[in-house]
């Protein structure tokens, strides 16, 4: 921290007690916005960051409150008024609640221009950064939404409701980031609740979270047992109050030397908080040791800045498994601020990030490791010695033309400004007019305009360099998670020369869709527009599906849970204004074939669109286990794992006696490539997998292998990409009902990982009726809280366990037994709480909160996410079957 002891005796002038360090803003002016744009250039000052959190605890609240302070909004929004700048859906304004990451850039400290001053908490010794801010939703039917943005994120800030504690699904985002090895900070919201308990919750974050806790601040409650007024800072060793009902822009900064000896406790527990710091650091850091040794050893003499450097250097270094805690009230206005320097003072830039993982034509790396040429030795490319020496050679220059390199990571359609697409930099910079190559749909579109975001507003801007975050508005094809490059001399139509064509960046796996809905166009005349509406959903949000019922002609909308199934019909019917009814909500069952097929070969020829069309394919198909074999053989093979199914495509000669075919050259007519093959073989192998034989439910767990002889399967200017789909669909097709009709195949249901959050009282009740009436599987009891000792059968997470009795925290005054001899006879929520988790069909879950709400008297809660589709044998497959069937 930029303000150590001397300077803190410079800034607290005897004569004033308090130090008033705030002033008025003043909207975002022209001024601002040219300033805005220098300081978003230089990455070291910049940092990309997500909040994440458990539904309800306050992110939307603490963003708005973040816009204010920074200058970018004039008032601050209300969750409950829906009047916040990121919820900006109607669908989320009406429900209160985060559905789509908005992505936002704001300055902190706030740009000094004219009389707009810096007001962090550590004065003008921070210099303005620029801060991406992600704003994600809790809602556990959104998890893939959080996920996705999680992997463009270079640290996270993770808000808990002080009061509920830690809860499931910050449970389930937390391992994830910590999977992805995202730097953390967390902050206790809502402290100025009753049954607020920031002691309890930081135990928690041991016990649950499997991370040391930093506590950096204590909370400040007046006399002790009072209202919540402000904060105490460890590591400055001084405290914050806020004005009560004010805007929060004004607040006390106060040495605890300063402080009234009506709060001598208070100043006490500051400087324990130091001490535990310290320690804590100690056990992590040598060079905290060197300090403490370097003080004789005193806790408080340690400069603050050395504590804030060795804190970062923990976060950065994630084998530490350290996370610094912040506390506050956004609310009320109170901890905003100090937040955000903590923001910029402990989370890394871009350059400090971590590498992302690419994948470039079916083989994984690094990005750096691209642009180093490493990737390249370590084998990418033509298979062969002769091809693979050219291919070193080529490379280079190859590399050198790579102008940039961007994921699109959020596709919005804005009513004013039509589709926006979020792009995230990560090599060289995106110019206005640059022609950007799509490698997942290898199409290539120009970026017309290029802008900033900032709050409601945005600014025109000429580039966007590597490690920031802008949008690309009128781009016609970017698919949220669609890798975009731009390549000095690609070729207008094919793109950037093999293999850079196929670079992923961060792919990421789209989960199973587990439920599904029927839209029907109110007229014929309506299916165009509808289907248009479609398409820009299943643009912006790739956990959402659209299928064909080949038989009935229906069009079918599946989705991640019913609730992210409703969002997508307000937001097709409501705000795109389709013409369109939705039908019962129902539950996504698969299929499975059985028994391999021999394999089919298809010849398609036909007129398509006023075209010929020929082609020709063979396709084979298999039930899809650990251990099938992918053969990946020969140099222009390709693999891909989709949704359940795994389509493979080998494209070679197909003599009986292999020693006698010349091995292919990779010569294709000019109007097709090897991605373009790949592309339009697979989609054709995955619109056969959509409707299986016997149940006309999708295919699940089945490998389809397609061989196309290049010499003999394709013909001339008549093999288009739409031919050959084609072609692929039907042969996978006979290759499947061949077998199914022959052996058989069986019906899959969605099972789900259930996490049930309930009071001590109800456990018994609640674990019976999922392990008997719901026919689930307990996987594990834990204990939510942590007064009682190790979890029970815990749960498998990817952290070591901390000993809590090693932790600090502070005392809460309000704790579980306060508030019960506070007169209010109840225990608050989220204490001595148990988590069952466990294993249960959907098809049982349906209604489940109503079910567990009158088990539990209102109190239990529970998140769940799809974990695997199970066989449904015996008399339960009867059963459904004949539900299914409606006789
Ligand atoms: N008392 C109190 N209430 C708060 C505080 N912060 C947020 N709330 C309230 O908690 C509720 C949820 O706040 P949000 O900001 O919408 O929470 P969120 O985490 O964005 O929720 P989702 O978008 O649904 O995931 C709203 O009613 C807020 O007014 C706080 O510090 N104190």
């Amino acid at each position: 921290m930029q303000l150590g002891r001397a300077s803190s005796r410079r800034l607290y002038k005897p004569s004033s007690r308090y130090l008033f360090i705030h002033s008025a803003r003043r909207a975002f002016s022209v001024a601002l916005q040219r300033k805005a744009q220098d300081v978003s250039t230089e990455v070291s000052r910049t940092r990309n960051i997500g909040i994440i959190a458990h539904i309800d605890a306050g992110k939307t609240t603490t963003t708005e409150r973040m816009l204010y302070y920074s200058g970018h909004t004039r008032r601050i929004g209300n969750v409950d008024e829906g009047s916040t700048v990121t919820d900006f859906l109607p669908a989320e304004r009406a429900r209160g609640v985060t559905i789509q990451s908005a992505a936002i850039s704001f300055h902190w400290p706030p740009l000094s221009v004219g009389d707009l001053q810096n007001t962090s908490a550590n004065t003008s010794n921070l210099v303005p950064h620029n801060i991406n801010l992600i704003d994600t939703p809790g809602h556990a039917d959104f998890t893939f939404e959080v996920l996705r943005s999680l992997r463009i994120l270079d640290g996270a800030v993770c808000i808990l409701d002080g009061v509920a504690g830690v809860e499931a699904q910050t449970e389930k985002v937390w391992y994830q980031a910590a999977k992805y090895r995202i730097p953390k900070i967390i902050y206790v919201n809502k402290l100025d609740r009753d049954g607020a308990a920031f002691g309890e919750t930081v135990k928690q974050i041991a016990a649950r979270l499997h991370a040391w806790p930093a506590v950096c601040q204590v909370p400040w409650w007046e006399g002790g047992r009072g209202k919540f007024v402000g904060l105490g800072d460890a590591i400055g060793l001084r405290s914050f109050k806020w004005t009560e009902g004010g805007d929060g822009k004004d607040f006390q900064v106060i040495s605890i030397d300063d402080l009234p000896s009506s709060e001598a406790e208070f100043a006490l527990e500051i400087k324990k908080a130091r001490r535990a710091l310290v320690e804590l650091l100690s056990e992590h850091d040598e060079r905290m040791v060197e300090k403490y040794l370097e003080v004789d050893e005193d806790h408080l003499a340690i400069a603050s800045e050395d504590i804030m450097i060795s804190l970062r250097r923990c976060v950065l270094n994630q084998s530490s498994n350290i996370v610094p805690v912040f506390a506050g009230a956004s609310f009320q206005n109170m901890g905003v601020q100090p937040l955000l320097d903590a923001v910029i003072q402990l989370l890394p830039s871009p350059i400090e990030a971590l590498d992302p993982e690419i994948n470039l034509g079916g083989v994984e790396g690094t990005l750096s490791s691209l642009l180093s040429g490493k990737l390249v030795s370590a084998g990418i490319g033509p298979k062969s010695k002769a091809s693979t020496a050219k291919f070193k050679k080529q490379s280079t220059a190859l590399i050198q033309n790579l102008e940039s390199c961007a994921l699109a990571f959020k596709v919005v359609h804005d009513s004013r400004r039509g589709t926006l697409v979020y792009v995230r930099v990560y090599s060289g910079s995106i110019k206005r007019q640059s022609m950007l190559f799509n490698t997942n749909l290898q199409v290539s579109e120009r970026a017309p305009q290029l802008l900033k975001m900032y709050a409601s507003d945005s600014v025109q801007i000429d580039t966007i360099p590597a490690g920031q975050i802008g949008v690309i508005p009128g781009l016609k094809y970017a698919r949220t998670g669609d890798t975009l490059i731009s390549y000095t001399g690609a070729n207008p139509k094919s793109g950037p020369p093999s293999p850079l064509n196929t670079l992923q960046l961060r792919p990421i796996e789209v989960p199973p869709a587990v439920f599904f809905s029927s839209v029907e166009p109110h007229s014929m005349s309506e299916e165009k527009t509808v289907k248009s509406a479609l398409d820009i959903l299943i643009r912006e949000d790739p956990s959402l599906q659209v299928s064909e019922d080949e038989e009935s002609g229906q069009t079918l909308l599946s989705g991640m849970g019913d609730f992210h199934l409703e969002i997508a019909r307000d937001r097709l019917v409501n705000d795109m204004k389709a013409k369109a009814a939705m039908g019962k909500i129902e539950i996504a069952y698969r299929e499975s074939i059985l028994e391999a097929s021999s394999p089919d070969i298809y010849v398609f020829d036909k007129e398509q669109g006023g075209k010929q069309g020929r082609a020709s394919c063979i396709a084979h198909v298999e039930p899809l286990s650990e251990t099938t074999q992918i053969p990946l053989d020969d140099e222009y093979a390709y693999s891909a794992y989709e949704d359940g199914n795994r389509v493979t495509i080998s494209l070679k000669p197909t003599t009986d006696d292999a020693s006698e075919a010349e091995p292919w050259d990779g010569d294709l007519p000019p109007h097709l490539s090897i991605p373009s093959l790949h592309s339009a073989l697979k989609n054709g192998a995955l619109a056969a997998l959509s409707r299986g034989i016997n149940y006309a439910f999708q295919l699940h767990n089945t490998h389809v292998l397609l061989t196309l002889d290049p010499r003999k399967h394709i013909f001339g200017t008549d093999t288009t990409p739409a031919a050959l789909s084609s072609a692929a669909r039907l042969a996978t097709k006979a290759a499947l009902k061949a077998t199914a009709l022959e052996n058989g195949s069986v019906l899959m249901e969605p099972v789900m990982n259930v996490t049930v959050s309930v009071d001590e009282a109800s456990l018994g009740a609640v674990v019976n009726d999922i392990s008997s009436s719901r026919g689930g599987h307990i996987m594990s009891l834990d204990d939510a809280g942590v007064t009682s000792g190790p979890a029970v059968n815990s749960t498998p997470d990817p952290l070591p366990r901390i000993d809590v009795a090693r932790v600090y925290a502070p005392p809460d005054p309000f704790g579980p037994s306060a508030s019960q001899t506070r007169g209010q006879g109840i225990a608050v929520d989220g204490r001595r709480q148990r988590n069952i988790t466990a294993r249960v069909p959907l098809k049982e879950m349906v209604g489940y909160l109503k079910h567990l709400r009158s088990l539990t008297g209102g109190r239990g809660t529970f998140v769940m996410g799809a974990d695997r589709f199970e066989r449904v044998v015996g008399q339960r497959e009867k059963v459904l079957l004949k539900e299914l069937r409606g006789f």
